[in-house]
């Protein structure tokens, strides 16, 4: 038996304006909060400071979706940990395959930014996975395992105990493809090899790996009751807040 807490991340990615987000919070408050199980709402930068307001005593944690990785400069439009720390957010993604594939984020970037999280207090959702083609060629594996040790280089094991590694195979992300829970079991498994070939087999233990790609109130059970599974990372179905309420209570 792990002592790993279940953790159910809702991905909203460029979804909900302010007036939305909060509306949202006000129906999923007390609700999405379940014993035993982590709700974070992953957020546009815009409805951050309503919601972090909004989530005060609650055990509902914000997260944002993406962080520079310097502290400030020259960097347009870009937001940096010090001020997400500065607004009170507790989780932040880092290399969600939109990024990597629309913004060219690269592993070397990934990894400046986990540095960036916890230079400022932040904890990261680490995003990794497979193209369809690479898990045609059967490549699923050394990809996860590429990305895991880049995110993962210069990391303490401290560090690394509070990473959330989120698995999401590209090709069922937002699809309706989802993996089978042995498939994702199969993979994460291997992940948390990774990371203990990385560390040592305590640190592997103490990190939680969500499943992500089309995960709907319906199947989510069904992946935490893989031994390895420790949650999710979920796009689509966490937009309705019934939707993300159910998600948190099956994740029990
Ligand atoms: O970050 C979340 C994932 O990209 C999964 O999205 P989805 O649940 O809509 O498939």
């Amino acid at each position: 038996m792990s002592n790993r807490k279940p953790i159910i991340a809702g991905n909203w990615k460029m979804f909900k304006t302010v007036s939305e987000a909060v509306s949202f919070f006000s129906e999923i408050k007390g609700k999405a909060e379940v014993d035993g199980v982590e709700s974070v709402i992953c957020a546009p930068f815009t409805t951050l400071p309503a919601l972090v307001e909004a989530a005060k005593g609650t055990s509902i944690a914000i997260g944002a979706q993406n962080v520079h990785f310097e502290d400030n400069g020259a960097f347009t439009g870009e937001i940096s940990g010090v001020m997400l720390k500065d607004l009170g957010v507790k989780y932040v993604i880092i290399g969600h395959s939109e990024r990597r594939a629309y913004f060219a984020e690269s592993d070397e970037i990934v990894n400046k930014k986990v540095h960036a999280s916890f230079k400022n207090g932040l904890l990261p959702i680490v995003c990794v996975g497979e193209k369809l083609e690479e898990r045609e060629a059967g490549q699923t594996k050394d990809v996860c395992k590429v990305q895991t040790e880049a995110a993962f280089q210069g990391v303490s094991a401290a560090q690394a105990a509070e990473v959330v590694i989120a698995y999401e195979p590209i090709w069922a992300i937002g699809t309706g493809k989802s993996s089978t829970s042995e498939d994702a079991q199969d993979v994460i498994g291997y992940i948390r090899g990774v990371v203990a070939g990385l560390y040592d087999q305590a640190t592997a233990d103490a990190v939680r790996i969500q499943y992500g790609g089309s995960v709907k109130p319906n199947n989510v059970a069904e992946y935490m009751g893989q031994t390895d599974i420790d949650g999710a990372l979920v796009g689509g179905a966490s937009l309705e807040p019934a939707s993300y309420i159910a998600l948190v209570e099956g994740a029990k």
